[in-house]
């Protein structure tokens, strides 16, 4: 485990160009093995859940090289459609070769990723859907939580979504796409990253229509071809270095921006008192002044706030002028963070049951050793380092690169001392 040092005090200033996005490029990668061939993706990050993807598109028997920043996967020799449990365990976002093995081979032996420091995160949604689409499964193993699907044929049917779950459209998506038939989801999640994996389908030659909207048609094709396709910039990475921006005061530019996904980030970023332009895919933020507090922040399904952004915002908003309340809609354990601010001087009181974070602004946060329970909140931590005075040890840091390419250099590019180290020189 290693862990990042902080020393806080300076603001920010310069410029930055932005990674590929990685809730795009996760369920694309599980979306290659649906066609018998090639897919070179362009602008893929190069962060440990990238990685591991790769490790299981190896375990299955395919193929994957990089090329500077664009990954090239053979899937042709695909010759398993087994997930291994170790594989499933470590990172969620596994769960998509659910659908996409489906589709390729019509069977899927593939265990349950399980709870997260973030929440439950159940899968139940995906699998009553699969099952709808004359799939069927049996719970194996000692704790009955290895998944085993199979099918003659994947038959299209109408899905009604109890809630715009991600990872469930992205699922039923990927088990339509080679069926027969057509499938329609009801109350589709209509996340960009959603969107961005119906328009590499759709290049790949699956028929999909409602990309990005709550109501998506998908009619089964018989196979798919080669396609290159390039990724977005990620918007959580952008929105993370505005709120450092935010936090700890500052000019900053960010290039290959997606300035269209982030029109809820823009709009909380502004009303805490940034000043923030935008250009077709670049902006520039500014901050000279102390935060100013929010009522009332919600997360919500997109459009509404991002639930990846909640962390970065409660360190914003633990430095404003005033008092604040943030509501966790989608994950019940995204507070955790509350208790490692804490340790910094931060002044926040949780009410677990009301999903609320009530948050009384102090004029500064002090250096202190803290925890990163997740890849967000210890983006978080890093911002109230940057903003705070004295050291900051932010400690289970590995976290972090699952998400970010290389934090430490980004923000180090801005003027921030920031640097990785090992726990036991520390
Ligand atoms: C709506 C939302 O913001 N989704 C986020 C979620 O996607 P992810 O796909 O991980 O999560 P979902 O969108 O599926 O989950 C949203 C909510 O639905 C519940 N649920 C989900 C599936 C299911 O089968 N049963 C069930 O009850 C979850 O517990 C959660 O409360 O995490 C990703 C990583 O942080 C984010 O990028 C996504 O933006
Ligand atoms: C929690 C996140 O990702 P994952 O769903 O892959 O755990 C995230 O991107 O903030």
């Amino acid at each position: 485990m290693s862990s990042i040092k902080v020393i806080g005090g300076g603001s920010l200033k310069g410029e930055l160009t932005i990674q590929g996005s990685k809730n795009a490029a996760l369920p694309i990668i599980a979306a290659t093995v649906l066609n018998k061939g090639l897919t070179i993706l362009k602008n893929c990050p190069k962060i440990l859940d990238v990685f591991h993807m790769i490790k299981i598109l190896k375990e299955l028997g395919c193929s994957a090289e990089w090329d500077e920043n664009t990954l090239i996967i053979d899937t042709s020799k695909l010759s398993s459609a087994k997930v291994s449990e170790s594989s499933v365990r470590k990172m969620r976002s596994s769960i998509l070769f659910l659908g996409s093995l489906l589709g390729r081979c019509h069977e899927v032996s593939i265990a349950y990723p399980g709870g997260c420091s973030i929440g439950k995160r159940p899968i139940d949604f995906h699998l009553d859907s699969i099952k709808r689409m004359n799939v069927s499964q049996e719970f194996l193993g000692e704790d009955k939580d290895i998944i085993y699907c199979r099918t003659e044929k994947i038959v299209g049917t109408d899905i009604f979504l109890k809630f715009p779950s991600v990872g469930a459209t992205q699922n039923i998506i990927l088990t339509a796409v080679l069926s027969e038939g057509v499938t329609r989801i009801f109350n589709a999640a209509r996340e960009p990253e959603v969107l961005e994996l119906c328009n590499f389908l759709v290049e790949a030659g699956a028929r999909i229509c409602g990309k990005g909207t709550a109501f998506i048609e998908i009619e089964g094709v018989k196979s798919l071809r080669d396609v290159e396709f390039t990724l977005s910039p990620d918007r959580i990475v952008t929105g993370t270095y505005m709120a450092a921006v935010a936090a700890a005061g500052g000019d900053v530019i960010l290039q290959n921006t997606p300035v269209n996904q982030l029109d809820s980030v823009i709009r909380v970023l502004s009303k805490v008192g940034c000043d923030i332009k935008t250009g077709a895919n670049s902006l520039r933020v500014k901050c000279d002044k102390r935060p100013l507090p929010i009522e009332v922040l919600k997360t919500q399904p997109y459009p509404g706030f991002p639930t990846d952004m909640q962390s970065q915002l409660m360190t914003v908003l633990s430095l404003a002028d005033g008092k604040s309340t943030i509501i966790e809609t989608i994950f019940e354990s995204r507070f955790q963070n509350a208790y490692e601010l804490k340790k910094m001087g931060a002044n926040i009181t949780i009410d677990e049951k009301e999903k609320k974070a009530v948050i009384s602004g102090v004029k500064k946060l002090k250096g202190a050793t803290v925890k990163a329970h997740d890849l967000r909140a210890g983006a978080a931590l890093i911002i109230a380092g940057i903003a705070a005075e004295g050291t900051t040890i932010v400690k289970e840091a590995d976290t972090i690169e699952r998400g970010y390419e290389d934090i430490c250099r980004d923000l180090g590019s801005l003027g921030a001392n920031v640097s990785f180290c090992s726990e036991n020189i520390l």
